[in-house]
């Protein structure tokens, strides 16, 4: 069995330029990796099918895992005659705002690369990812970077400065859908992505913190009051800075010191079941 990790990413920056005619929104994101990872799990099979099953519960099983079509969109470009048997063990809520889907995607396709030996390149993965998620190829690529575009276009930035990240998710699931349909493009309070990458490019741990922004996050802390209460309580108990990730409902949290964190990780489980206290993982992803 060939095992792949596919880490969770946060968006330290989330940034909407204009609504597109395709729908989709032209985006401008700083998104980097945390150490909170699904594990895919590979097995070669010989009549050619490719099944999917997940520790989850929740994620569908069938041609709606994004992990699913990312094999069969291999399989039919390169007219793969061998399947797969793609186990996901889930670590990573869904429909959080992490990108759980989307990372479990672009590890088969790093994963998949390997076991049917295509020698791909990693830009070639990611293009491909384009075609079944604007996450996908920053997913792909790992590390830290802009993404543009609606997403896809992705260009590599230095790691932040490290520091411990505290994410806390709301007993709820959020549709990316109606998220970007509720953003109102004439009152938006843009954030400054220029100083953000100033800060990552300068280390800078609290220029970081400052830079931190999300268009998105009223609008889901408007239809989810619990969002805008996480988020409060994280401020008080701590942090140096929290903010929502993508369409949400995830809130994550910065801090430097291992007494800080315990203090905020334990205040946050008092109301909130699902609380993470991970590391930044920097690393950019290398082939499988
Ligand atoms: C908001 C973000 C921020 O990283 O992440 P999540 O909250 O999903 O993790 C992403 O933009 C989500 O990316 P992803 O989840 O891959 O979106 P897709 O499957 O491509 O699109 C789902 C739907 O979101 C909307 N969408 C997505 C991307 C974009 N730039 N503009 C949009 O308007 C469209 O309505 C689209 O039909
Ligand atoms: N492998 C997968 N893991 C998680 N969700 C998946 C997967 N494949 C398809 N989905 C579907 O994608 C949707 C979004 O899930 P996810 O990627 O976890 O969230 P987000 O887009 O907020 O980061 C969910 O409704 C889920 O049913």
């Amino acid at each position: 069995m060939l095992y792949i990790k596919a880490p969770a990413k946060i968006n330290l920056t989330l940034d909407v330029l204009y609504k597109r005619p395709d729908n989709y929104h032209e985006v401008e994101m700083v998104m980097t990796t945390v150490d909170l990872a699904d594990r895919i799990g590979l097995e070669l099979r010989k009549d050619g099918k490719i099944a999917i099953s997940s520790s989850s519960g929740i994620v569908p099983e069938d041609e709606r895992n994004l992990a699913y079509q990312a094999a069969m969109l291999l399989k039919n470009t390169y007219q793969i005659e061998e399947g797969a048997t793609i186990y996901i063990e889930k670590e990573i809520p869904v429909a959080a705002g992490l990108a759980g889907g989307s990372s479990d995607a672009a590890a088969t396709l790093r994963g998949l690369n390997k076991l049917w030996n295509l020698n791909l390149s990693i830009d070639t993965l990611a293009e491909l990812g384009a075609k079944i998620g604007s996450d996908v190829p920053f997913c792909v690529y790992g590390g830290t970077a802009l993404a543009t575009g609606r997403g896809e276009k992705i260009q590599h930035l230095p790691a932040p400065p490290t520091c411990w990240v505290i994410l806390a998710k709301p007993k709820l699931g959020v549709s990316t859908a109606k998220i970007y349909e509720g953003l109102n493009l004439e009152s938006i309070e843009h954030p400054n992505t220029k100083q953000m990458i100033q800060a990552l490019e300068e280390k800078d741990y609290s220029l970081m913190c400052k830079s931190l922004g999300n268009v998105l996050e009223t609008v889901t802390c408007s239809v989810y009051p619990e969002v805008g209460f996480i988020k409060e309580h994280m401020l008080r108990f701590g942090v140096d800075a929290a903010l929502m990730s993508g369409s949400g409902p995830t809130v994550f949290g910065f801090v430097k010191s291992e007494s800080r964190l315990n203090r905020v990780y334990n205040g946050l489980k008092g109301f909130c079941e699902e609380v993470y206290a991970v590391r930044m993982l920097g690393k950019r992803n290398s082939l499988a």
